[in-house]
């Protein structure tokens, strides 16, 4: 027996994820595409449902003494708000007070439920157990007022007593009532233990979702609930976040923020629950279809990975899910303004042949027993209003939609009850800012219910989250007080924790090139074994013109026996629809296996099993960091590569990154000797004001910008992508020069010839071309 095994038996090398310590990505079998991942799960200690198991069992034993548990967030004493904090969080403390009651509502429900375990209640103690291991925090939004109706109530019969005589005493007193308590308790009280999701089969016993929906999941070989999958789906698919029970009908639906990791399944976890809204639906409201829910995405990547992704969830459930394109009719309109021109029609039908899905079927004409070829001779605003369950679409194509190419007011949409932002932090970012609330504001359905889903999701954000929601209120004259409600995975912000990071200084572009074929290179002996990339990877520019050069350069870098330059495409927002989407095709089939690219693929999309991501040039902040890197390590696949290159341009902007990628490292459990960022580098690396931080976020690295008035020729230049000698590139650019000369020429001189055989005589012969 191998004396090392036995030695380290007993040994766990655990990381702080409770991961054991990962080898090299050289180890050809942990590459991310090296095949299915193991298990989705980014924090696990055990199963959930073995930790469902195991807390049963610790629960029999303590015989009835769940009460003392050992969280050290427990031990905060609250007395004072105990009635309000029982009914919001459920805390240990309160229920020491009612243990009996919920083992007798837990028993009421598995009596009732003849389908076993998996549809029981799980009580307290057990539920923030596993909230914990799996690093889910829920976290009630509202104003500490709001949340706290009881003493609120109080406060008013008491003022009543007193016959409304002192009233600018009672909101004194209504005030002060918040500040009383510490932060620490605050905290503690807008804390909530929903019961976690421990396995898909809950799904079908305890939350009925339909057997359909529950076999496609199961089809598509998701066996293990990811942590964002097991915080948020309780939350959506009707599970009261204030104890364990099945929500009350008076108890609404919240509106949801969601935090979690690149590539945690953010995407599952707000479809299933969409798709079982509209089912209920159909079952309730027979023959009636109308647009119950949009999801409304930054890019159109991502909105037809999303319909893709839906279709396939949705199969056999008669749920339509339809991706936005030009020209679309979203809603009957009694004028005319909205008739398409000619060339807005020609579009939609080109676009119709270009979505991702070849099956990609018009929800109208289907509807009504069409073809598309039949649909596109047909005048369009018969044909093309859509009868879609979910629409998945871009704010500005859904705005242009309702706003008639924005020539006219918003239209109001009063069907939609669900309104999904995907990367809701770029799309209320001033960027789309205005597109995403004039949706928002459009979707007048007293019962709208909104969740937002990102990697990242600054505090400014959650703040304007809740001005527009109360903003909407107000407008609508709504008095509902529809909890908001945030599920944070792991530590918020901060890069997904399965992959290695490199941070690499290459001094200059010339250094940057030779580092990445350093890193592409297979036979390339200089380049550090963990740096070399496996393909398929993604490279990210900061510009497309920069993205374009460096594909150019890279066109023969990949040797022809190994498929040469067809393995390597450019893929930018200029590029037309049917290329963007072959690119697309071709690199989900493998038969492409470099893209260069911008930002534009930095969100969202899903290739699982890609190798790397090479920050060519640095992303333009923490948050760009963190979603290009979430790239790789998919769905908890580890052994993905993260690589940053910076020059001397770049010095006084790199700090952030450097943070990042230190915190992720931390997180990861590295010792400080193996960081890729040495601690006097952070130290030396100088901090980026705020005015720098929201500048290089607009524009990018001053030196790279794409405009040429904002940079001077000299440093141009410095940043050029291209490893030719300023010689080598003017005698090219001569000749080329000649060559299109000498075309020119001898197409007039054709032209010419062609005229005088025709006999049209009108321009004059130039001569024969030598
Ligand atoms: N429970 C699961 N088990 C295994 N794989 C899963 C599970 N849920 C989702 N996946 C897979 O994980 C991958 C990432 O999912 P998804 O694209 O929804 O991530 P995301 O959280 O939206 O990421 P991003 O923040 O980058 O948009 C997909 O390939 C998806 O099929």
């Amino acid at each position: 027996m191998d004396a090392f095994r036995l030695l380290t038996r007993s040994t766990k090398l655990k990381s702080i994820s409770g991961r054991q310590s990962t080898a090299t990505p050289l180890q050809g079998g942990r590459l991310p595409s090296a095949g299915k991942a193991e298990n989705p799960q980014l924090f696990r200690g055990s199963s959930a449902a073995e930790e469902q198991q195991q807390s049963k069992k610790r629960k029999r034993e303590e015989d009835g003494d769940a009460n003392e548990n050992s969280d050290a967030e427990d031990d905060v004493n609250l007395d004072f708000f105990s009635s309000a904090k029982g009914l919001l969080s459920g805390n240990a403390k309160d229920s020491k007070k009612r243990p009996r009651k919920e083992h007798a509502d837990g028993q009421s429900v598995s009596d009732s439920d003849s389908e076993g375990e998996d549809a029981q209640v799980m009580d307290e103690s057990q539920r923030r157990s596993i909230l914990k291991t799996h690093k889910i925090k829920v976290t009630d939004l509202r104003d500490l007022e709001e949340i706290l109706p009881v003493a609120k109530s109080e406060d008013a019969t008491k003022e009543k007593e007193k016959k409304k005589k002192k009233k600018e005493k009672k909101e004194k007193k209504e005030k002060s009532a918040v500040p009383a308590l510490t932060k620490k308790q605050q905290k503690e009280l807008r804390r909530l233990y929903p019961e976690p999701l421990v396995s898909f089969q809950q799904l079908r016993k305890k939350y009925r979702i339909s057997r359909r929906l529950a076999e496609n999941i199961a089809e598509q070989g998701f066996s293990v609930p990811t942590e964002v999958q097991m915080g948020s789906l309780p939350l959506l698919l009707g599970h009261s976040p204030y104890s364990g029970e099945t929500r009350p009908a008076e108890t609404p639906e919240p509106d949801l923020a969601v935090v979690a990791p690149t590539g945690s399944g953010k995407t599952l976890a707000f479809m299933i629950p969409l798709i079982t809204k509209i089912v209920r639906h159909h079952h309730e409201h027979p023959g009636k279809r109308e647009i119950f829910a949009v999801i409304v995405a930054p890019t159109k990547e991502l909105v037809w990975q999303i319909v893709n992704e839906g279709r396939k969830l949705a199969l056999g459930t008669g749920v339509k899910i339809t991706g936005m394109k030009k020209g679309m009719q979203v809603l009957e309109r009694t004028d005319d303004d909205d008739e398409p021109l000619e060339e807005e029609r020609e579009e939609d039908n080109r676009e119709s042949s270009e979505s991702e899905d070849e099956s990609d079927d018009d929800a109208d004409a289907n509807a009504n027993g069409t073809t598309r070829s039949e649909k596109k001779k047909k005048p369009r605003r018969k044909s093309t209003i859509t009868k879609s369950d979910i629409l998945v679409t871009t704010p500005l194509l859904l705005v242009n939609a309702l706003s008639a190419n924005q020539t006219k007011s918003v239209a109001p949409m009063p069907s939609i009850r669900n309104l999904v932002l995907d990367e809701a932090d770029v799309l209320l970012d001033p960027l789309f800012r205005e597109q995403t609330t004039s949706i928002w504001s459009a979707c007048t359905n007293p019962q709208l219910r909104v969740s937002m889903w990102s990697a990242t999701m600054g505090s400014s954000i959650e703040q304007l989250i809740k001005s527009i929601i109360q903003d909407r209120r107000t407008s609508l004259g709504l008095t509902d007080k529809t909890p908001l409600i945030r599920v944070v995975i792991g530590l918020k912000d901060t890069a997904v924790p399965n992959i290695t990071h490199k941070l690499i200084y290459a001094a200059t572009e010339h250094g940057k090139l030779l580092g990445l074929r350093q890193l592409i290179h297979p036979t390339a002996t200089i380049a550090p074994p963990e740096t070399r990339l496996r393909p398929p990877f993604l490279i990210f520019t900061q510009t497309i013109p920069r993205a374009v050069a460096l594909h150019s350069e890279l066109l023969y870098d990949i040797p022809p026996e190994a498929g040469g330059s067809s393995r390597i495409a450019v893929l930018h927002s200029e590029m037309s629809e049917t290329r963007r989407s072959e690119i697309m095709k071709g690199f989900r089939k493998g038969e492409i296996w470099v893209i260069v690219t911008t930002d534009l693929l930095a969100r969202g999309v899903d290739f699982r099993g890609i190798n790397g991501v090479v920050n060519y040039d640095i992303p333009t902040s923490a948050a760009a960091y963190v979603h290009r890197v979430g790239r790789t390590g998919r769905a908890g696949r580890e052994g993905g590569i993260a690589v940053t290159f910076y020059t001397k341009e770049d010095i006084p902007y790199v700090k952030p990154i450097a943070n990042m990628i230190d915190m992720s490292e931390k997180l990861q459990g590295k010792p400080d000797s193996e960081r890729s960022v040495q601690k006097w580098l952070l130290d030396a690396l100088p901090d980026l004001s705020k005015k720098d931080k929201k500048e290089l976020k607009r524009h990018g690295v001053k030196a790279r910008q794409a405009s040429a008035k904002l940079v001077d020729a000299k440093e141009r230049a410095k940043t050029r992508i291209s490893t030719k000698s300023g010689f080598d590139r003017r005698r090219e650019n001569k000749r080329k020069a000649a060559i299109a000369s000498s075309r020119q020429k001898k197409l007039r001189a054709m032209e010419g010839s062609n005229n005088n055989d025709n006999n049209s005589g009108d321009e004059e012969w130039e001569g024969f071309d030598e």
